[in-house]
């Protein structure tokens, strides 16, 4: 699997996002990771299609949306349309999966299904295969800065042994709390695409984005 980095920008400076961007892609950031959230599913807001639209027109990276919302359905299109490459929703709010996941593919971006620390990996059994890649939370989706969820290590192991059983080569996402200290845990635990965003956007920028690149192979 090829391991990438996806920078979360729920860390970065608001007033200076284009310039906090602009400067994880030069350090050779690929993805950008970004938290949408309603008030319903998670207790936060954050940001919604003014702000993918703008930054779409500043930047070149993977547009990799995580919607921490109920009821994504009727906005599936909107969002392919604001600019997002891969859409990801959260099983457990989304009694109608296939569906949901089948609109994605269907408006050209690929399908990420998340889910929260407690949830059982048996959501995903009968559409794993559907999947270009899951997101596991290493914690309880709503804020950046939460303290990573030790349990989820072994949850990572097994989603990539289920995923072997089945021959599937499917990215695993991990989400929450990863830093330069545990990366290493959760890429040998079998997750290749890493969330970061205190770790990324606090401090110097270009240069916590090499210190991961380097961790993960892409530098
Ligand atoms: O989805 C979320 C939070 O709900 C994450 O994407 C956070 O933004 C990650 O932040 P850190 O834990 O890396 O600071």
């Amino acid at each position: 699997m090829i391991n990438k980095l996806s920078p979360s920008i729920l860390a970065a400076d608001f007033a200076a996002l284009g310039e906090d961007i602009r400067k994880a892609e030069e350090a050779g950031a690929e993805y950008l990771h970004i938290d949408v959230m309603d008030g319903h599913f998670v207790p936060s807001l954050s940001l919604g299609f003014p702000v993918i639209e703008a930054i779409r027109k500043k930047s070149v990276a993977v547009f990799d949306v995580h919607l921490m919302m109920d009821n994504p359905d009727p906005y599936i299109k909107a969002f392919a349309e604001a600019g997002a490459d891969i859409l990801t929703v959260h099983a457990e709010v989304c009694p109608h999966l296939n569906r949901t996941i089948a609109a994605i593919k269907e408006n050209g971006m690929k399908a990420c299904v998340a889910l929260n620390p407690s949830t059982s990996l048996s959501a995903l059994d009968y559409i794993l295969e559907d999947l270009d890649m899951v997101l596991l939370m290493t914690v309880n989706p709503g804020f950046g800065g939460q303290k990573y969820i030790e349990s989820c290590t072994a949850k990572i192991r097994d989603l990539r042994k289920m995923m072997e059983e089945r021959g599937l080569e499917i990215d695993i996402e991990v989400d929450g709390g990863i830093k330069l200290n545990n990366v290493q845990t959760v890429l040998d635990a079998g997750a290749n695409i890493i969330v970061a965003g205190s770790a990324v956007f606090g401090g110097d920028i270009e240069k916590n984005v090499t210190d991961f690149m380097k961790i993960l192979g892409e530098a």
